[in-house]
């Protein structure tokens, strides 16, 4: 690991250790290789599962083999939360529960995840003078100003009624019975309390709100490393989809836009944060690709001729099938209409840009999929449903 490592200020790093919990998971995974590979950084990995970064942990012989020790627990109840927060310099909170899917049809268990289970994570940063990056999500700003004007106002094309500010867009959720709100809502108010004990008791943090990040190891394929009922995130669900080579379901048209950024330019941002604190601390940050906007609809179809040219496998004549929400999700189900990043704290504090474009980043993420899950697949449709 180079020695000369500096920060954006020229100071040089100094190796730390990282409390992150959530770091079997999809973010975490990605973290967790990056802080191995290119720094000289150790990690207390935190999760209840190790499957994606077990390739870290074995063989003996790794290189970074002693700087990262996995933790199976559950932050829920565990004594030795505290222990392990206070060992460490910095904590990194990434334990959620953050399949849309569930906040309808589970609301409270998302509520609890999100917000309950957090507390004492904050707390125990704070009493401890630890400092905290937090994992919040895009989904707090909700919907867009713009969605609630005329469908023909001239002023839904100005990026005031659309664009998202960290420090100037207010939070618009539906209604209580809009139970897709109830992740957003239990993210918000963790932002808020993370923000007063910072204002009231000192506490160095760093908010993140990640705006749709994708890459290999998201979620899971149903019915091959995930329940077969179960609904991932739109990535995923996609994947399956061409896997089985089955119709994409595009819910309710398919007509909601989202920006996706590949997770590894993702995980370039984080790291800034990690070795800026300077910069970092006080902060939340928007981390997106505002260039890679696309529909549901205009994702289905890129991802439908991306996956033809990496599995050599020609598209189904009919490739997209509409579906409702109420079908798809269940009561309770809303969504947000828009989500565009602004980039101008982000690229203030830490000089950071994303880089990968959509077809890119899904060549490299369908290219895993297909090596990862297509014999495995094969294997699950040949074999025949007991009656
Ligand atoms: N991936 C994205 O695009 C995205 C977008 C917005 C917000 N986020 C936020 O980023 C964070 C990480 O997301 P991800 O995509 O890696 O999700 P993920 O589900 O892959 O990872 C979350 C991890 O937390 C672990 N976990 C959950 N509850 C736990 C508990 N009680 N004790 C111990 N471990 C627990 C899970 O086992 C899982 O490994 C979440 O807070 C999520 O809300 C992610
Ligand atoms: O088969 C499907 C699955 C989903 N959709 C639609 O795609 C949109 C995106 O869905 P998804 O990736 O599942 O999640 P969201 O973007 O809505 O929410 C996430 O954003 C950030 C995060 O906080 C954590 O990742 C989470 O809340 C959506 O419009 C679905 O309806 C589809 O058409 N077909």
């Amino acid at each position: 690991m180079a020695s000369s490592r500096v920060d954006l200020d020229g100071n040089p790093i100094k190796p730390i250790t990282i409390c992150m919990i959530g770091a079997g998971g999809f973010i975490g995974s990605h973290l967790c290789e990056k802080l191995m590979t290119e720094t000289p950084h150790t990690v207390l990995a935190l999760d209840v599962y190790n499957d994606k970064i077990k390739h870290l942990l074995e063989p003996d012989t790794n290189p970074w083999h002693g700087r990262i020790n996995f933790h199976r627990l559950n932050i829920k109840h565990d004594s030795r939360l505290e222990g392990l927060i206070k060992m460490a310099d910095l904590t990194i909170n990434l334990a959620a529960i953050c399949t849309p899917a569930d906040y309808n049809t589970r609301p409270l268990d998302t509520i609890y995840s999100n917000f309950i289970d957090a507390l004492p994570v904050v707390k125990y940063c704070s009493e401890n003078n630890k400092r905290l990056i937090h994992f919040s999500t895009c989904e707090v700003y909700g919907k867009t100003i713009g969605c609630f004007l005329p469908k023909d106002s001239p002023l839904r094309k100005d990026p005031k009624y659309y664009v998202l500010k960290e420090d100037e867009s207010p939070c618009i959720f539906g209604s209580i019975e809009k139970q897709r709100w109830s992740y957003a809502c239990a993210k918000q108010l963790i932002e808020r309390l993370i923000y007063a004990e910072g204002a009231e008791n000192g506490l160095e943090f760093t908010i993140v709100r990640p705006f749709n990040w994708i890459g290999p190891r998201m979620d899971f394929i149903p019915g091959v490393d995930g329940p077969s009922e179960g609904v991932p995130r739109v990535l995923a669900c996609f994947s399956n989809n061409l896997l089985r080579r089955e119709p994409l379901k595009l819910v309710d048209g398919g007509e909601s836009q989202r920006t996706f950024i590949y997770i590894k330019d993702a995980i370039e941002a984080v790291l800034l944060m990690i070795e800026n604190p300077a910069r970092a601390n006080g902060h939340i940050f928007n981390v997106g690709n505002p260039n890679n906007e696309v529909t549901v609809r205009q994702l289905g179809e890129m991802m439908t001729q991306v996956y033809s040219k990496v599995s050599g496998e020609p598209p189904l004549e009919k490739a997209t099938i509409d579906v409702s929400s109420k079908e798809f999700y269940g009561e309770g189900y809303d969504d947000s209409d828009k989500r565009i990043p602004d980039m101008t704290i982000i690229n203030r504090q830490l000089g950071w840009n994303p880089k990968t474009s959509l077809w890119d980043l899904l060549e490299s993420t369908l290219t895993y999929q297909h090596r990862t899950y297509a014999e495995a697949i094969k294997k699950v449709i040949a074999k025949p449903v007991a009656s």
